[in-house]
């Protein structure tokens, strides 16, 4: 087995390398003045089980393109089989038309994923589980429930809790990790006026006198989750706190949730957040590399994945 990463977070490549007590293999990846990449990879991949590891976040198309190059680059080496291990799956939220004459970019890019020569892709929780269906190869999406319901157990007095999804698409994660923790669930009826802004319309569940933890895939702008913070404040919820997996934390995202009302907010280390959280004062990460590790220690020994769930 081999491991290797693009450029798009190399401190989790790292914590996943170490998880598996494996090196990861030397990749040399320039820039051109013009901006074209290119890759040469240092080592011999002839018959070998590669494991390349490189979410597609900002800038996406940047690195969409090194990892759709660094796949071209293994194939052309002869590797046996390729896993791109796509921690954040970039492109997402564009799953469906949303108007005549609009893309379904997420599909796009799937088939440029297998176009490149991936065999299998490994990847955490999709925005919407159905985009798992875009790829017509083997394709494993994990779920940062597990390492969440630890974290929350261990840092959250779970009597009285409520898990709350923020939005429709939101729902079956949240109830899953209610589940877990023999929680209660709300949601929130959010309505998208125009892209990039959230409205809360209301809230189904009554929120009075309880401690919620706001539960979503992916935080942005940050609106859709200060606006569910406020509104869940203002129906009496006693203490509000966030458990999200991709903190893409665009432009005053981080100042946002400072300035809210939320106690803490939690969000994993699938996008490379490091320089966005100095200094953060209610924002902390949790690691998803061990449940990465993990996983791609099972696909490369033929293990079961969907065990790590049950
Ligand atoms: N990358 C994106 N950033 C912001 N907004 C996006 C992105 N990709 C798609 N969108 C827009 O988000 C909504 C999602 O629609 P829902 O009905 O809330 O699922 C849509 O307006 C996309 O154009
Ligand atoms: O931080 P923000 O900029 O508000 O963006 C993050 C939100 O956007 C996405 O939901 P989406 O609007 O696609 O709704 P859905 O989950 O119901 O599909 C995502 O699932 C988050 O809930
Ligand atoms: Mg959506
Ligand atoms: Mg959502």
């Amino acid at each position: 087995m081999k491991l290797m990463c693009g450029t798009a977070n190399k401190p989790l490549a790292k914590a996943i390398a170490d998880y598996l007590d494996a090196p990861l293999s030397n990749v040399e990846i320039e820039t051109f003045a013009d901006g074209e990449l290119f890759v040469r990879i240092d080592e011999n991949m002839r018959g070998e089980d590669v494991f390349l590891i490189q979410p597609t976040s900002k800038p996406a198309n940047d690195h969409l393109m090194e990892l759709l190059i660094c796949m071209d680059a293994l194939n052309r080496a002869s590797a046996r089989r390729i896993t791109a291990v796509i921690p954040y799956f970039g492109y997402a939220r564009q799953d469906r038309k949303t108007g005549g004459r609009t893309p379904i970019t997420a599909k796009l890019v799937a088939n440029l994923i297998a176009g490149a020569g991936a065999d299998r892709v490994l990847t955490l929780d999709l925005h919407a589980g159905q985009i798992q269906g875009f790829f017509d190869i083997p394709t494993d999406n994990l779920f940062a429930t597990p390492a969440m319901e630890t974290d929350i157990r261990m840092n959250y007095d779970t009597d009285n809790l409520m898990i709350v999804s923020p939005d429709v698409g939101g729902v079956v994660r949240a109830r899953a990790l209610a589940k877990r923790l023999g929680a209660d669930i709300a949601i929130v009826d959010k309505r998208r006026p125009h892209p990039g802004e959230a409205e809360v319309m209301n809230i189904i569940g009554d929120v009075d006198g309880r401690r919620c933890i706001i539960f979503d895939d992916i935080i942005d702008s940050g609106g859709t989750l200060c606006n569910a913070a406020a509104a869940l404040k203002e129906r009496g919820a006693t203490e509000v706190s966030a458990y999200i997996t991709h903190g893409v934390l665009s432009g005053k995202a981080v100042e946002r949730i400072g300035e809210s009302e939320m106690a803490e907010l939690v969000v994993t280390d699938s996008i490379d957040s490091n320089d966005k959280l100095v200094g953060a004062k209610n924002v902390r990460a949790l690691s998803v590399a061990p449940l990465l590790g993990e996983a791609i220690r099972r696909i490369a020994n033929d293990e079961s994945v969907s065990k790590l769930f049950d």
